[in-house]
């Protein structure tokens, strides 16, 4: 190329971007909300704190936002707030006159854009949750409760029996196991029974945590994506273990998909409740929203979030329980008060009753997260007020549920696991803070199976098993916590799920007969 062609393309860049950096800093419709001016001109920011740090960008905007108060921007187009009674504004709605769209930029790194995670349009989101929500209404969540209580079992079986071969068990992958079990059977009617699997055969979960450890990565860098998605698959497949576990995760549910398509209108009717895919395949949603690529991207995302958060926090519970006796003698003595005879199983609704048991898993559920990672929303016809910001219609804004979690005004001493917080007498005013499952019309759409597995297994597991202090004459085995201490579940790194430490193990016990 001439010389003097290299320089006029030269100019014409730097004028474009001077000519950015001055709209973003200066008329722009949110050039009026403080933050970083680096922050609002470029993506360097979040680029440098989530991608050269690896998933930091978390801590900085804490910071940040005591450096500029509770509304920042933090990137060209979005804007990010700390006060905790935003999320009932920003985030819930409703009906189509008070819309809420997703953000493409941002939901285009999860991968799976015609998923319900991933779509932007209120419209259409409303069309594709409309056909899902049946599925995890409290009535059909309890007609799952079968399952659910058998995976339990299973559990317990499995737990008995390392604890008799004396194994050391990651209970992430174990609590995955569970899950996985049971979201695969009300999927496709059909699981893959990690519980009694070799380890609990951890495949899945490393896979779809690799997928997860790409999203900011992609988010940041979309064009990855577009490159992924052009490429051969079996191309594709060399590009890393983060983007190759993403093509894997959708051609398992594509197959899966393929299968119930071809097995035509099966009758599962001897079972209490609808398969998922079963039903929606005959369903009357329109074809396109059918077709086989659509299905899979949803089906990757409720076996994902069905899977993943749940464990996570089962592996939360247990390890706040088992390094504190005094919990834990709590705990075990209530569960005692609803089971009479050694056969006897409380149920669901007795469980749901017991106030300390609430307690641990709501104590679970806070400092679990869920999901770390912010899910910006857009009002597009309105615009918000926000203390004494005015936030224009059509801006991406977003709140982090880590965050929430740690605000020491609403819960004090907040890096303690402390259920008796959940049981003051003032306690019912906390709920609306506690937002691991997000809020309004895209919260969390398995939020009632979510509650469900959290009690039968919390109360099956602590009814079996004690720990090296708390050990009652009935149980089958006792859990001893084995090179592990808090760090191992305390998040450093936000990679769309709490990261803990470099080079943690996990959580692991001592699986022991008592
Ligand atoms: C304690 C466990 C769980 C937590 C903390 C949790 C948390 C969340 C959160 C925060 C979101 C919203 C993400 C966003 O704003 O973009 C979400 C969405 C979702 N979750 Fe969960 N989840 C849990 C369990 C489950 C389970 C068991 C299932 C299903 C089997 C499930 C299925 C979904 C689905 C389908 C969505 C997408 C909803 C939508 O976009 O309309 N989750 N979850």
């Amino acid at each position: 190329m001439d010389f003097p062609i290299l320089v006029s393309l030269f100019c014409v860049c730097f004028i474009y971007i001077l000519l950015l950096t001055f709209q973003r800093l200066h008329l722009s419709p949110i050039s009026h909300i403080p933050g970083p001016k680096l922050a609002a001109a470029t993506f360097w920011y979040e680029f440098y704190y989530d991608i050269i740090l690896g998933g930091k960008y978390i801590w900085k905007i804490k910071a940040l936002h005591e450096q500029y108060g509770p509304i920042i921007r933090i990137n060209p187009y979005e804007l990010h707030v700390i006060d905790p009674d935003f999320w009932d504004i920003m985030y819930t709605a409703s009906t189509n006159s008070n819309r809420r769209d997703k953000w493409s930029w941002q939901t285009k790194g999860i991968g799976i854009p015609a998923s319900l995670i991933g779509t932007v349009e209120h419209a259409l989101h409303r069309v594709r949750r409309g056909a899902l929500n049946p599925f995890f209404s409290m009535q059909n969540v309890r007609k799952l409760l079968p399952v659910v209580e058998e995976r339990v079992e299973a559990l317990i079986h499995r737990l008995k029996a390392a604890s008799e071969g004396k194994e050391i068990v990651k209970m992430e992958y174990a609590f995955s196991a569970y899950t996985n079990d049971v979201v695969m059977q009300y999927c496709f009617g059909r699981s893959e029974h990690h519980i009694e699997a070799p380890g609990f055969d951890p495949l899945f979960h490393v896979t779809s945590f690799n997928a997860a450890k790409s999203i900011s990565l992609l988010r940041n860098m979309n064009w990855i994506l577009d490159i992924m998605l052009a490429l051969p698959e079996s191309v594709a497949m060399k590009m890393g273990a983060e983007v190759s576990s993403s093509i894997v995760l959708k051609r398992e549910r594509i197959n899966q998909i393929e299968e119930i398509r071809c097995e035509g209108s099966v009758k599962l009717e001897s079972q209490s409740y609808k398969t998922i895919f079963h039903t929606l395949l005959q369903s009357d949603l329109p074809a396109r929203e059918k077709e086989t690529d659509r299905l899979a991207e949803e089906a990757v995302l409720i076996v994902g979030a069905g899977t993943h958060t749940t464990s996570w926090i089962l592996t939360v519970i247990t390890f706040n329980l088992l390094s504190n006796p005094a919990l834990l003698r709590r705990l075990k003595d209530e569960l005692k008060s609803v089971q009479s005879g050694s056969e006897n199983k409380p149920s669901l609704i007795d469980l749901e009753r017991l106030p300390f048991l609430t307690g641990v898993l709501k104590e679970g559920i806070r400092l679990g997260y869920g999901t770390t990672a912010r899910s910006a929303r857009i009002a597009p016809d309105i615009t918000l007020q926000c203390n004494d910001w005015t936030i224009p219609a059509g801006t991406p804004v977003s709140m982090t549920i880590p965050l929430t979690h740690h605000n020491e005004s609403i819960f004090p001493n907040s890096d303690a696991f402390e259920p008796d917080r959940w049981l003051r007498e003032d306690a019912k005013r906390l709920d609306k803070y506690l937002v691991s499952f997000s809020k309004g019309s895209r919260a969390c759409a398995g939020l009632n199976l979510a509650w469900a597995e959290l009690y039968l297994c919390i109360a099956g597991v602590f009814s079996h098993f004690g720990s090296k202090d708390v050990k009652d004459t009935k149980d089958i085995g006792v859990l001893e916590l084995f090179g592990t201490d808090e760090s191992d579940v305390k998040m450093v790194r936000d990679m769309f799920f709490p990261i803990p430490k470099d080079g943690s193990k996990g959580v692991r016990v001592k699986a022991l007969v008592n």
